[in-house]
């Protein structure tokens, strides 16, 4: 499959008054065209900054931006997203190219503007289409995802979740873009709903060849849908392996960790924790940044040592083991 998203050595450092937070330390991977990966770990990792990172929707308090994102376009060419203005990215990329579902964003709809208003907004004023276009282009969106047009003239708060999130995932896929990120796209739907913006959201990846970014705490969620698992710890990734050989054979001692924290219900097994925290991003543990909570942490290795990616079989891990 051709590539459509490279990332190299990719840092986003935000400033605070306690020091400067490490948020995404050097991140590295490749998405192919029409495919999804879901990145994984346990809250504050860096998954959101990461992709805000990556479709550059930055708060003010950024300290440092760094490294190379190349985006493989048929229209476009090849492109660094980081050597892009603000002002480029806002016209070339996001939206158009690149969308967003954020968290919880189906209760960020305005309850008190109609869906139809809340959709034709950034067409009208970011894109400058007309207000004809703009109708035509949401009510195609939302037959896409299962909606029909008299979703355009109800208000939010007429809407079920599901098909709040369906709206929300409807603005996504409008501009016909290539690649969404969805952050925690299910995480405030009861799990009928969820299992249904599942399956809309793998009908639409296969129709539009779309590529996904997942990000999930739900290990199960990530399983339905992904073809390769990126596991964050602190700021860095420590595996990247397709799903398959993930789920039977996960490398890094915190991929077997958080995936032995997942209840099943179809075998009894005793489900475990991870003990202690993720550490601070201020003053991350030195070497390896898992070492401190690592049962196989090795002395005057794992401590001292940065371990990088490094290819096992099918894998990529940063782990001294290997
Ligand atoms: N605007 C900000 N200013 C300063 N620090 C921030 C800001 N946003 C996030 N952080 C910090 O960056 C780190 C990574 O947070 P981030 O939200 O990216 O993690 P996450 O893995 O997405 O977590 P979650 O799953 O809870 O969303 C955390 O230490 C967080 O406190």
């Amino acid at each position: 499959m051709p590539p459509l998203l490279e990332l190299r050595n990719v840092k986003m450092y935000y400033s605070t008054s306690r020091g400067v937070v490490r948020a995404v330390d050097g991140i590295s991977f490749r998405l192919n065209k029409g495919e999804a990966m879901a990145l994984v770990g346990e809250s504050g990792s860096g998954k959101s900054s990461l992709a805000f990172t990556i479709i550059r929707l930055l708060p003010r308090n950024v300290a440092e931006i760094g490294g190379e994102i190349f985006f493989y376009d048929d229209e476009l060419g090849t492109i660094d997203l980081m050597k892009m203005s603000e002002e480029e990215i806002r016209r070339k990329i996001r939206w158009k190219k690149i969308s967003m579902v954020f968290q919880a964003s189906m209760n960020a709809l305005n309850p008190v503007l109609r869906v139809r208003d809340q959709m034709i907004e950034p067409l009208v004023l970011h894109l400058g289409l007309s207000e004809d276009e703009a109708l035509k282009i949401s009510e195609e969106a939302l037959r896409s995802v299962g909606l029909t047009k008299d979703v355009l003239m109800r208000y939010p708060f007429e809407l079920s979740g599901g098909m709040k999130q369906r709206v929300v995932i409807a603005m996504a896929i409008m501009m016909k873009p290539k690649l969404i990120i969805l952050d925690e796209p299910t995480s405030a739907l009861d799990v009928i709903t969820q299992a249904n913006i599942m399956n809309l959201l793998k009908e639409l990846k296969t129709k539009y060849n779309l590529s996904y970014i997942l990000i999930t705490h739900d290990i199960a969620l990530a399983s339905e849908i992904a073809d390769k698992i990126g596991v964050m710890y602190a700021g860095k990734l420590v595996e990247l392996a397709p799903a398959d050989v993930f789920f039977y054979k996960p490398k890094h001692p915190y991929s077997q960790k958080l995936l032995a924290a997942v209840p099943t219900l179809r075998e009894e097994k005793t489900i475990e924790y991870i003990p202690g925290d993720v550490p601070s991003l201020i003053t991350p543990p030195s070497g390896c940044r898992f070492h401190p909570r690592c049962p196989y942490a090795i002395k005057g290795k794992c401590d001292k040592e940065e371990p990088v990616m490094k290819h096992i079989e099918e894998s990529e891990v940063a782990c001294w083991l290997y």
